[in-house]
């Protein structure tokens, strides 16, 4: 896409390590994207002027000219396949305006794509299909497209169809059912060179070709007329003939069709980017096709407990609930709460998607602008780390070059260079006045966030001389900072750092990324499951005064704390009573009560103490909570950390507070102080109970293996089967939302080796029958599955994994996992 564009004069190659977006030397070395580098490039190229097109197609000069005639900004953001990185692709969905779904036309729909193609139905996004690899031995276009539509849940509209030497021969081009033509690429070129066949010629010389792209063609007219009533009437405007439809009105209708909310429409085209075919043709589809960021909808927002869409917050009309604190707050504030007023003070507003440390440039942000604009050297607040910097540099990033620019409008994506704060995932707004925080409610303005998923691998992380620690955990933090599905915790009494993360490969990159590119002189121990303990019973209250000759924080500062297990899957929002402080992170409810005080940290009786003048209460409950988390990351029994816990701090300044001796740090302190006492208490008779991370597993097997594969998981892995789903019949593994597809109806060329096979085709299609197994199974069974599945399936299984929930390992199945965890530690 770059090299047509005109952005590098080369083609890079992922198997010589020569990509421009996959810059990481851990990317280059494993052929894999791990990040999702974010590139802006012209199509067609600026350079060129208007693309030549070919003329003369449906013969009506009159009729709109489609997109692909001029020049648009592209913004291209490659995410990564491998499942250990979902909540890479998940966090760069959500600020995509239209995504291509790259399909290998070998391997054809994989149990990945499913998860990632229902990540971006989520968030209504429009897609395409792109069937690559169709130079491959076993490729299969046709049975691909049924997949797309037994499995995606939607209807194929081909639009392009493989064009094969001699009907069977090398994949040599593409046929273009919306232009009518064929697309001839030079063998072994750079695939500049596209000869052009209109269907007359095609018919002369490629008859069978031309045969194949008015079926194409009828297929498409009529799939489109199910769902799009204009083009019907062009239809019968066209006197009842397929091939008389303008291309423009059928790039018209499957815009249309693709942008309406739901569509079931799924345009496919085909190439083999190895071969550099079919790569232009589909940069013209993105271009005609996917929604510009003026055709997407109203970004949702948050603004406290109030959410609507960000254009209805500038508009002024938000509804902000009258119950909240927000707005009683306003009031004692004497601030306006006016809808309006607080609409016109947005004046820019984006989402950090991406944040890269570059060996050269520093650290780089990545950016989707949503309203408005973001201004070079303008004040940026953070609505999640309620803070603000000055964006002094503001990128435009192209292939190898970034170019400064004097702002970033809503709608486009670029990078703040040289950020301090800014982690993946912030919301960023500029505003009106000068002063260092936006008027409120706007400072709790949130664009919707993604759920991080828990962590379920960790492992030690040393370093190498106790010299070489601060520089370590200085690195990690910029590596939180650009992933924020990493964790990090530390041992109090060890001082021993752990990291962890989604897979195994996570951690493995990211500790090369420490290593090798951060340059910390530190390595990583095993990589181990991580389980969570939980409470057997409730503790008494316990308080705890931190004395500061006694530890390491300096100062003088107390804390009561009662712990207590709560049960499996409770909505934990309703037993926080609604004037207290409550934090809920990773399943476990923190709440920090300061019942003689009010808000400003006044008594509220006469026979109450008052908060020393250098603290606020807003400060006590961060310093508690903080010292809450750092305690629930270390369990009492099993050093695993803690879930279904509810830790409630409570601050009583008589007994707390040791006038100026007490400081922030000595309340984290003594707050984690008392809360590691309280999980003692608790576990004083028992311990804590081990809890382990169950997975939804999809795996994709074709019939044969089907059996077997069940088999061992349901008897030798523990697992239990969720559900058997039939690709074919449309009995689809996705969810029962999606309509069914009939199969049946699909539009979709012959592949090659279906008329050439010895068998006749229904055997042959019962064969490659591919069934999806929906089931649930602990972790611990499934490391090392991916081999496993391969060798029973002869290589054509996939499988994706995310976490379910956490389950209690009770009877021998617990017995077994502590003995393997002593094992471990000995
Ligand atoms: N034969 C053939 N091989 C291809 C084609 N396109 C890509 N490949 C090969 O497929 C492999 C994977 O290519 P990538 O571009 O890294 O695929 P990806 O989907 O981006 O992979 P991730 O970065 O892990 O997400 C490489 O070895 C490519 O050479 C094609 O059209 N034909």
């Amino acid at each position: 896409m770059l090299y047509y564009s005109g952005h590098t004069r080369r083609i890079g190659d992922v198997d010589d390590g020569s990509t421009v977006t996959d810059f990481l030397p851990a990317e280059r070395a494993r052929g894999i994207t791990i990040q999702s580098a974010a590139i802006t490039f012209e199509w067609p190229p600026a350079l060129a002027g208007l693309q030549s097109t070919p003329e003369d197609i449906g013969g009506d000069t009159s009729e709109t000219q489609p997109r692909s005639r001029f020049t648009h900004n592209i913004n291209l953001i490659d995410t990564p396949g491998h499942a250990d990185f979902t909540f890479e692709v998940r966090r760069s969905l959500r600020i995509l305006d239209g995504a291509v779904c790259i399909l290998d036309g070998v391997a054809g729909v994989e149990a990945q794509t499913e998860q990632v193609w229902a990540q971006a139905a989520e968030w209504n996004i429009p897609r395409i299909v792109y069937i690559n690899k169709l130079d491959r031995d076993g490729a299969a276009f046709g049975r691909t497209v049924r997949e797309i539509g037994s499995r995606l849940g939607g209807w194929p509209a081909v639009c392009q169809i493989p064009w094969f030497e001699g009907g069977k021969g090398r994949f040599t081009g593409v046929g273009d059912v919306i232009n009518l033509e064929g697309l001839l690429y030079e063998n072994g070129g750079d695939g500049k060179e596209i000869k052009r066949y209109r269907l007359s010629q095609l018919e002369q010389e490629y008859p069978d070709m031309a045969q194949e792209l008015r079926s194409a063609r009828a297929a498409l007219v009529e799939l489109l007329s199910e769902h799009d009533d204009q083009l019907v009437e062009a239809f019968f405007e066209a006197e009842e003939d397929h091939l008389n439809i303008t291309p423009s009105q059928l790039l018209d209708s499957l815009r249309r069709c693709l942008l309406a909310p739901h569509s079931t429409i799924i345009p496919v085209f085909a190439g083999a980017s190895f071969r550099n075919i079919g790569v232009q043709p589909l940069l013209d589809a993105v271009t005609n096709l996917l929604p510009s960021p003026l055709e997407r909808p109203d970004p949702d927002v948050s603004v406290g407990s109030s959410s609507g869409g960000l254009s209805q917050l500038i508009r002024g009309d938000l509804e902000f609930r009258k119950d909240t604190n927000t707005a009683a707050k306003l009031k004692k504030k004497g601030q306006t709460s006016d809808p309006l007023a607080i609409g016109n003070a947005l004046q820019g507003c984006a989402l950090a998607f991406k944040v890269v440390n570059d060996p050269r440039k520093g650290v780089l942000v990545y950016i989707r602008v949503y309203s408005g604009s973001i201004d070079r050297n303008g004040l940026l607040y953070n609505t999640n780390l309620q803070s603000s910097e000055r964006a002094t540099t503001l990128l435009r990033m192209y292939a190898n070059e970034s170019v400064p620019v004097q702002a970033l409008h809503a709608g486009e994506i670029g990078v703040i260079a040289g950020s301090k704060y800014a982690r993946t995932g912030d919301t960023l707004i500029s505003y009106s006045g000068n002063k260092a925080t936006p008027p409120e409610p706007l400072n709790k303005l949130q664009l919707r966030p993604i759920k991080v998923p828990p962590p379920v691998f960790f492992a030690a992380l040393e370093p190498n001389s106790l010299r070489e620690e601060k520089d370590m955990h200085e690195k990690l933090a910029l590596l939180l900072r650009e992933d924020p599905s990493l964790q990090v915790s530390q041992d109090e009494d060890t001082g021993q750092t752990q990291i962890s993360g989604m897979g195994e490969l996570h951690l493995e990159i990211a500790a090369d990324r420490l290593v090798n590119d951060l340059k910390a002189k530190a390595r990583m121990g095993k990589i181990a499951i991580g389980y969570r303990e939980t409470l057997p019973e409730a503790s008494m209250s316990v308080t705890k005064v931190l004395e500061g000759e006694r530890a390491a924080t300096k100062g003088k500062a107390g804390c009561t704390a009662l712990v207590e297990p709560l049960p499996d899957d409770e909505d934990t929002s309703l037993t926080v009573p609604d004037d207290a402080f409550s934090y809920e992170q990773d399943g476990n409810l923190v709440v920090v009560e300061t019942p003689t005080l009010d808000e400003k940290g006044r008594p509220l009786t006469s026979d109450d103490v008052a908060l020393p003048a250098n603290l606020t209460v807003p400060e006590i409950q961060t310093a508690y909570l903080n010292g809450a988390l750092a305690a629930l990351s270390r369990g009492p029994s099993y050093s695993f950390p803690l879930r279904n816990t509810k830790v409630t701090l409570t601050l009583r300044p008589e007994e707390h507070i040791f006038g100026s001796e007490t400081t922030y740090a000595s309340l984290t302190a003594a707050a984690r102080l008392a809360t590691n006492a309280a999980f003692r208490d608790a576990t004083k008779n028992t311990a804590s109970i081990l809890m382990e991370p169950v997975m939804n597993v999809d795996i994709s097997v074709d019939e044969a293996s089907l059996g077997n594969v069940i088999q061992d998981i349901s008897s030798s892995r523990g697992g239990q089967i969720v559900s058997l789903g039939d690709h074919e019949d449309g009995a689809s593994a996705s969810d029962n939302s999606t309509k069914r597809i009939d199969v049946s109806k699909i539009y979709a060329p012959k592949d090659p080796f279906e008329s050439g096979s010895s068998r006749s085709g229904e055997d042959h299609h019962r064969l490659n029958l591919q069934r999806t197994v929906k089931a649930r199974v602990p972790l611990k069974e499934m490391v090392g599955y991916l081999k496993h599945l391969r060798s029973m399936t002869g290589g054509r299984g996939t499988f994706v994994m995310s976490v379910d929930r956490f389950e209690k390992i009770t009877g021998p199945r617990e017995k077994a996992v502590i003995q393997e965890l002593l094992g471990g530690f000995v």
